[in-house]
């Protein structure tokens, strides 16, 4: 039996089909204050259900705390905030994946579910070595200068 595959959108057709594809929505936000209340919903799913999200919060909170403590320069202490912001908006993006993928195959074994869920951990993975890695660049020189003039 050969399967049916649909033509992709020529760019006329595309702003019927946003406006249909938004028809599909559930609920839409109504404003932006709307807006902002569900994705702090999705960030306090996140917090209660993914015991890593809570890991990742409170290394980042430390990290930023020690180097306001340490007083790192602005800019460093920006990259350290970019950084431990990048490991958290990916690990909301995971937890975002990880739904889709169970509500699409929900208790079934699938190939591509494993590469989808295994490929948004690892992107999670890979931004939270590398700001580890920034992290300890920064902080561990004036960190281990102001352990010897303590001693
Ligand atoms: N439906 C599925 N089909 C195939 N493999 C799956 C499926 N569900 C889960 N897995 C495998 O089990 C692993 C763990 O699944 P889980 O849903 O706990 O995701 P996770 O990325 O480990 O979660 P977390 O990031 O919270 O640790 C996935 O990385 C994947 O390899």
């Amino acid at each position: 039996m050969s399967q049916h595959i649909s033509p992709p959108p020529t760019p006329n057709r595309l702003p019927t089909l946003v406006s249909k594809e938004r028809e599909l929505s559930w609920k839409i936000a109504s404003n932006l204050l709307v807006s902002f209340k569900y994705a702090w919903a999705g960030i306090t799913y996140s917090f209660q259900t993914q015991r890593n999200f809570r890991i990742h919060v409170a290394v980042s909170a430390f990290a930023i705390g020690l180097s306001l403590l340490l007083h790192l320069r602005p800019v460093e202490i920006s990259i350290i905030a970019i950084t431990s912001g990048l490991v958290l908006t990916l690990e909301l993006v995971n937890t975002a994946i990880e739904s889709l993928v169970d509500l699409t195959v929900k208790q079934t074994y699938h190939d591509l579910a494993k590469v989808a869920k295994d490929c948004a951990a690892g992107a999670v993975l890979v931004s939270a070595l590398v700001s580890l890695l920034v992290a300890a660049t920064l902080l561990l020189p004036p960190l281990v200068a102001l352990i010897m003039t303590t001693i």
